[in-house]
């Protein structure tokens, strides 16, 4: 009787996660809708940091504003002592073409998954564990998660999960590591007309290093990439420019990789040096390490999704995120979703989907799976579950790294 109780019980649970969703398909819109109306720069989310706070404030979560940065934020609900889920949100927008990569999405997706986990461990007053959404800013380029690593907001968490909005489906995605470099010359400055020979040319330097790098890209393997633009070009055409500087963008799927190609730019960028007696900086910025997906986790999340109706694809992904270090902390997840375009990501059409109608439902789609895939985990009597994602999780970590 108690198990046929436990399978009607957790029938109603399963029930309650879409049916808090569909309910709040009004609000999670709007919510969307603001996030993308009021694009916001990576740890300057301060507009997407209030509305998302009091999202969840009104919802009942547990929040805690300004989670050891400014525009971070923690939403909590359940006990202690079971199983803690993480749920992911983003919200920072590009530079000039505002939520291009869709994190008014994320956000939205997060949010939504968040309350659909809520809704199944409230139903029959008994919640089985604990559910925190974790506000994430700066994904583009700041790094805002590896900061809450640092600060121990992932201790205690069990799994993690987030869906980001991509041209196609994709349960495994290739999330390679990457690193960033500033290349900085310094010359010497002289009039460029009445006597350019006093000068030392930082701007040749720099062109001669990029010019570099674009050959040695032939010799580089076909999952690796490096791409960059010119920072600073000097400061006058009448003037030999003292200084000029690159900043470059280097992915590999492993470290081990990006290190080999890391070490062929420094070669460029001493080569130029040489070549036009300038002084070269390369300057280290934050990389993300590449994304881990823990197979089981990804198993239950491609039957929930399947049985949701997403036709998963099978390539796709070559970007990177600083949801890779959180995987190498915590077993996790991170989908893409197709949500009506074939755009891609970083362009003015993709902004334009983010925005769109056409977006919610697979958006909501993406939250009820994710969800449900966190239930799974969560729901008694399926401890091997939790099990074999850690023995995932300990046999990734021994090799991933390399
Ligand atoms: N240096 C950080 C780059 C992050 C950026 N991420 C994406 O586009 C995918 C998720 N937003 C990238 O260039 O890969």
């Amino acid at each position: 009787m108690q198990a046929e109780a436990t399978s009607d019980m957790w029938s109603k649970r399963r029930e309650a996660v879409k049916t808090k969703i569909d309910e709040s398909a009004s609000s999670l819109n709007d919510l969307s809708q603001d996030i993308w109306s009021h694009p916001e720069l990576a740890f300057e989310e301060r507009y997407a940091h209030k509305v998302l706070t009091d999202f969840f404030e009104k919802e009942g979560f547990e929040v805690t504003r300004n989670y050891h940065l400014e525009t971070a934020f923690k939403a909590t609900y359940g006990i202690d002592g079971g199983i803690h889920v993480c749920v992911i949100c983003e919200y920072d927008a590009l530079p000039e073409i505002g939520h291009a990569c869709g994190h008014n999405l994320i956000a939205e997706c997060g949010a939504a998954a968040g309350l659909g986990i809520k809704a199944a461990l409230e139903f029959g007053g008994t919640p089985i564990g604990r559910v925190t959404v974790l506000g994430t800013p700066a994904e583009e380029g700041g790094g805002g998660k590896i900061d809450l690593i640092n600060a121990g907001a992932f201790e205690g968490m069990d799994i993690a999960m987030m869906a980001h909005p991509y041209p196609n489906n994709l349960s495994r995605p290739m999330m390679i590591a990457v690193d960033r470099v500033t290349i900085s010359y310094k010359g010497l400055a002289a009039h460029a007309s009445t006597a350019p020979w006093e000068g030392v040319n930082a701007l040749d330097a720099a062109v001669m290093c990029y010019n570099s790098i674009s050959v040695m890209r032939q010799q580089l393997k076909p999952e690796w990439r490096v791409h960059g633009i010119f920072s600073n070009g000097g400061a006058k055409p009448n003037i030999i420019p003292e200084e000029a500087e690159l900043f470059y963008y280097m992915r590999a799927p492993t470290q081990e990789a990006l290190s080999q190609v890391k070490k062929k730019v420094v070669g460029c960028a001493q080569g130029a040096a040489v070549a036009t007696g300038c002084e070269c900086i390369v300057k280290d910025l934050r990389g993300y390490a590449n994304v881990v997906t823990n197979p089981t986790m990804a198993t239950i999340y491609e039957k929930e999704a399947t049985q949701m109706g997403v036709v998963l694809d099978d390539h796709g992904g070559s970007g990177s995120t600083d949801m890779g270090d959180v995987s190498y902390v915590v077993p996790s997840i991170h989908p893409m979703y197709y949500m009506g375009t074939v755009a891609a990501n970083h362009s003015r059409p993709f902004t334009a989907a983010a925005g769109a109608a056409a977006a919610q439902p697979p958006t909501l789609i993406q939250a009820k799976s994710l969800a449900l895939t966190a239930l799974e985990v969560m729901k008694p009597g399926n401890e091997e579950v939790l099990a074999n994602i850690k023995k995932d999780f300990a046999l990734q970590m021994g090799g991933a790294k390399a």
